[in-house]
């Protein structure tokens, strides 16, 4: 076996946006989707998505030197298995989260000298407005960040469900809960409980017929409204993913004590995020931390951080749970 030399590894980290763009432009055209019924050439393709017959073949082609489509003798494109992710329909679809990074996270990260230089988000730089603010505003933004995070987070559900035993829980409240994968995922494994997705009222309205199709209509409500104000009250757990570490201290410990107001007495707090290790090795929570410096001005915290955060919002952390993924499982009760 080669070893790839290190000016070779780092040719290829420094050009590692070359091969994210050029599947955002994929994933944009919808050039999987095109090809779900059988081969096409880029001539028959590039009709269908009004664009540029030879640019198109040139993409797909660079696309096809790494697996994504294969050209076939006859110079027709097809797909290939990490073709199939981009399409619209599948389970686990990477559409909409290729078409979001490739989008305004792309145009984000082209101001990270910005954030570093200044601690601030160069999101907001870009966009002249937080992240949160601005999808509201661009609802077809705001239906492909739905979609992203259940393509980036759908799976980790069934981490969540290997590592942790909801059954003495009779509700669970999933805050931030997004387009409602997760708490249906749960709900369909626990047909005793009864759970209610709350999130920004934009969200909540594009969630409800995915509940109404998931069959859980009757078991699981929605609310709309903002974890800065407050949260409803009374659940047995009150579950968060990836939900803290969009933000920075303060705003973090304005929701965890909205939680801690709303939450009865012996009612658990269930943080779903990654903690970060201490040490060099590969984590991809590092990464993302990045994201949360540049976009909606959070970070990704180490345990002691948790610790800390949780503490001075009035909760005692009782245990951090690993899962199979890098992600952890915080379990919080009021002090
Ligand atoms: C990173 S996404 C996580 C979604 C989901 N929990 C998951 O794990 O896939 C953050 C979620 O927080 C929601 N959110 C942002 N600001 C909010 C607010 N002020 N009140 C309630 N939800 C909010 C967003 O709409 C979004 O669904």
């Amino acid at each position: 076996m080669t070893e790839t030399a290190p000016h070779q590894q780092l040719d290829q980290m420094i050009t590692g946006y070359w091969s994210s763009q050029a599947i955002y432009a994929a994933a944009s055209l919808g050039i999987a989707d095109l090809l779900a019924e059988g081969p096409q050439t880029a001539e028959q393709l590039a009709t269908a998505t009004e664009t540029n017959a030879g640019a198109l073949y040139r993409l797909l082609r660079a696309l096809a030197s790494v697996d994504i489509f294969i050209e076939n003798e006859q110079k027709e494109f097809a797909l290939t298995p990490l073709a199939e992710y981009l399409r619209s329909d599948v389970p686990g679809s990477k559409r909409a989260l290729a078409m979001m990074t490739g989008d305004e996270h792309f145009q984000a990260w082209g101001e990270i000298l910005y954030s570093i230089r200044t601690g601030k988000t160069s999101f907001d730089k870009v966009f002249e407005k937080p992240f949160f603010e601005y999808l509201p505003e661009h609802p077809d933004k705001a239906q492909i960040f739905d979609k992203a995070m259940t393509g980036i987070h759908g799976r980790e559900t069934d981490v969540i469900l290997q590592s942790y035993d909801f059954s003495e829980m009779k509700t669970l409240l999933d805050i931030g809960g997004g387009n409602g994968s997760n708490i249906t995922s749960i709900l369909h494994k626990y047909p005793e409980m009864k759970g209610t997705l709350f999130d920004l009222p934009h969200v909540v309205e594009r969630a409800q017929p995915h509940i109404e199709q998931s069959g859980l209509g009757d078991r699981c409500g929605l609310i709309g409204g903002s974890f800065f104000e407050s949260v409803p009250q009374g659940a047995d757990v009150y579950f968060m993913r990836h939900i803290i570490h969009d933000w920075d201290d303060e705003k973090s410990l304005t929701i965890l004590r909205n939680c801690r107001a709303a939450m009865p007495e012996n009612s658990k707090l269930l943080i779903v995020e990654s903690v970060i290790p201490a040490g060099n090795d590969p984590f991809a929570g590092k990464f993302l931390d990045l994201v949360m410096l540049l976009i909606p001005g959070g970070k990704e915290r180490t345990a002691e951080e948790y610790q800390s955060l949780l503490e001075q919002a009035g909760f005692k952390l009782t245990r951090i749970i690993p899962t199979e993924s890098e992600l952890s499982i915080i379990e919080g009760v009021k002090q």
